[in-house]
């Protein structure tokens, strides 16, 4: 049976979708934003805050949109900002409503300086049953170099294009 590819991402400010779009181009699939029911703010300092007291509450805010048949997938990629070292509090939210159980999930992240920080560890840690592949962490949005980078990427963690 065909390999089924879900390219799941949550961004504030573009930067991830960009990543995410580029992979969506490069394995096919179906791409899906992760989205808040409240959005968050577009004030710098406010979104910081607001991000740091959600992070260091393990909160996890309650989401707009939901995969219509997430057993229909058997890879799903996981997109998400660096957020104080660690995903996104929504991200946290989508692994924690779906079942991953079997399935391969291929995290990715975009920072401002600070590397992937935890993200790739806290990803693992909150789909136990799947199967994790190495994750690819983005400067910014990557840059002029992304398609480039995310492509040597898919061909290093094995995983190809699909109808
Ligand atoms: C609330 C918040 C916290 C952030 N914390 C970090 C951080 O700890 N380390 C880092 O390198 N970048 C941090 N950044 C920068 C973002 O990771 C970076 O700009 C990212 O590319 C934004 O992705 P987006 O455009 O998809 O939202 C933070 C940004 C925000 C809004």
């Amino acid at each position: 049976m065909a390999k089924r590819i879900l390219v799941a991402v949550f961004s504030k400010s573009g930067n991830t979708r960009r990543i995410a779009d580029h992979i969506h181009e490069s394995v096919g699939g179906t791409i899906f934003e992760i989205q808040s029911e409240v959005p968050y703010p577009n004030d710098y300092n406010a979104i910081v805050e607001q991000a740091k007291k959600e992070i260091r509450a393990g909160h996890k805010p309650a989401l707009k949109t939901k995969v219509d048949n997430i057993e229909a997938y058997d890879t799903v990629f996981v997109g998400s900002p660096n957020w104080w070292s660690t995903i996104a509090p929504p991200v946290a939210t989508f692994l924690s409503e779906y079942d991953l159980l079997g399935k391969t999930v291929v995290p990715f992240c975009t920072h401002g300086g600070g590397g992937a920080g935890r993200i790739f560890t806290d990803i693992a840690a909150l789909c136990p049953q799947a199967t994790v592949l190495n994750g690819l962490e983005v400067y910014g949005d990557g840059g002029g170099n992304a398609k480039a980078t995310i492509s040597q990427w898919l061909h290093k963690i094995g995983v190809g294009k699909v109808i």
